[in-house]
């Protein structure tokens, strides 16, 4: 079995090409890094090693790679043949790669008309259904009638913390031990494929915002105001009791919504929460704040991991949001001279002050509650310091 994976980084290689060797594929990566490539392609194998007291290092073979700056026609080809496509590039690259893509859905359908299924494995909500309208785009309607039969975007969560890697073997990768891989069946085409680790259902929206508002906003919290409180990595700001208490705090807000939307039981999200914290505080793995916060605009989107639990707990719950609206101060405050996005956003800030960069970023207006609420906590952070 033959799979495509767009973007050979940190859960490329550390979490999809891992489970997709260990379920006997042979993959293709397609990614824009040369030296990855070159690595790929000159030893095709790597290690991932599992971050815990054994330190277990697996083999993943049975790789190689394309360099899809160079030779966008070997990348059209590999998908025009393959048994699956995947991606871990980013929400913001998806638009980027949907080009290749759709050429490689024409090249499929001119030599061999043979269904296939393409995931995003993105941390967010419809990652699979943003990287279909975006390759539709790019096709003419009779293409798009025809594609829609048989090529399917099925939507995915995705879940492992993998660091920024610190190795000097350019593949080796480093991740937790835990993952959780979860892709809606309504939408495939081609058929279930047998994935070890990867797990089908019939309704994704509780499993994905389930992660996404806990995982994801759990670790934004402490990211945002760690990096507020001027702590440089994850260990040292989940030390902080300061800290703690306030991502406590902000995935029970969350928590309650999740509990109000898809009926979990109060008690085994609590512990689903308390799972989550002992992941974050996993003394092997070693984290950057930088890189939990990276990209702060697309983190403070309307559908993103801190506005829209904080905009549900007042809708759903009719309180506010305290913790999550600390923590949307502390975000809008983010600086990281290396990051595009804080960058951007500390200019918008500049230029439009506070008020304004929230509702640019968030969707949120004037009147919505959450604008007051979130207004309300800079000077509350301010004395955490
Ligand atoms: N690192 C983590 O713990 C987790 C990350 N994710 C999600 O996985 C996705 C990838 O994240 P990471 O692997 O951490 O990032 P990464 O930066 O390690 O990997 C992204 C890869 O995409 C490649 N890329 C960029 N532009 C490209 C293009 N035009 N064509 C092909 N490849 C391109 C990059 O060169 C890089 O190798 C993101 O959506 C992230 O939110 C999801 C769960 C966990
Ligand atoms: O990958 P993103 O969306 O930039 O955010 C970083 C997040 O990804 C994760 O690595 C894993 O879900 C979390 O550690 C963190 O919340």
């Amino acid at each position: 079995m033959r799979a495509v994976h767009f973007g050979a980084g940190n859960i490329g290689r550390g979490f999809i090409g891992l489970l997709l060797h260990q379920s006997g594929f042979h993959t293709m990566f397609v990614d824009v890094n040369k030296t990855v490539i070159d690595a790929l392609n000159e030893r095709k194998s790597y290690k991932v090693t599992l971050s815990d007291e054994n330190s277990e290092q697996l083999p993943v073979e049975n790789v190689k790679g394309i360099n899809s700056g160079e030779h966008p026609d070997a990348a059209i080809q590999a998908i025009a043949d393959a048994d699956i496509v995947t991606t871990a590039v980013g929400p913001t690259i998806l638009p980027i790669i949907a080009d290749l893509i759709a050429k490689g859905l024409q090249q499929r359908y001119q030599q061999n008309k043979k269904p296939l299924d393409l995931i995003a494995c993105e941390n967010m909500i419809g990652g699979s259904s943003l990287l279909k309208e975006k390759v539709f785009e790019k096709l003419s309607e009779a293409e798009q009638r025809s594609f829609e039969a048989l090529f399917g975007f099925p939507n995915a969560a995705v879940d492992r913390i993998v660091p920024n890697q610190v190795n000097e073997d350019v593949l080796a990768v480093s991740v937790e031990p835990y993952y959780e891989w979860v892709v809606d069946e309504s939408q495939l085409k081609a058929g279930k494929l047998n994935i070890e680790g990867l797990t089908y259902v019939s309704d994704l929206a509780p499993y994905i915002e389930r992660k996404l508002f806990t995982v994801n906003t759990g670790h934004a919290v402490v990211a945002y105001l760690g990096a507020y409180l001027g702590y440089k990595t994850i260990k040292e700001a989940i030390d902080s009791p300061q800290v703690e208490a306030l991502l406590q705090g902000a995935l029970e807000e969350s928590g309650a919504v999740l509990v109000e939307q898809y009926g979990f039981g109060p008690e085994e999200h609590k512990s689903y929460i308390q799972k989550i914290i002992h992941r974050f505080k996993n003394p092997y793995v070693s984290d950057e704040v930088n890189r939990v916060g990276r990209a702060p605009l697309r983190k403070l989107g309307p559908n993103d991991r801190l506005i829209r639990p904080a905009s549900l707990y007042l809708q759903l719950l009719e309180k506010e949001p305290e913790h999550l609206s600390k923590t949307i101060a502390a975000a809008l405050q983010y600086q990281d001279q290396g990051d595009e996005e804080a960058v951007k956003l500390q200019s918008l800030v500049q230029e439009k002050g506070y008020k304004e960069t929230l509702f640019e970023v968030s969707g949120l207006k004037e009147g919505d509650k959450l604008v007051e609420s979130v207004l309300k906590q800079f000077p509350e952070i301010e004395k955490l310091k």
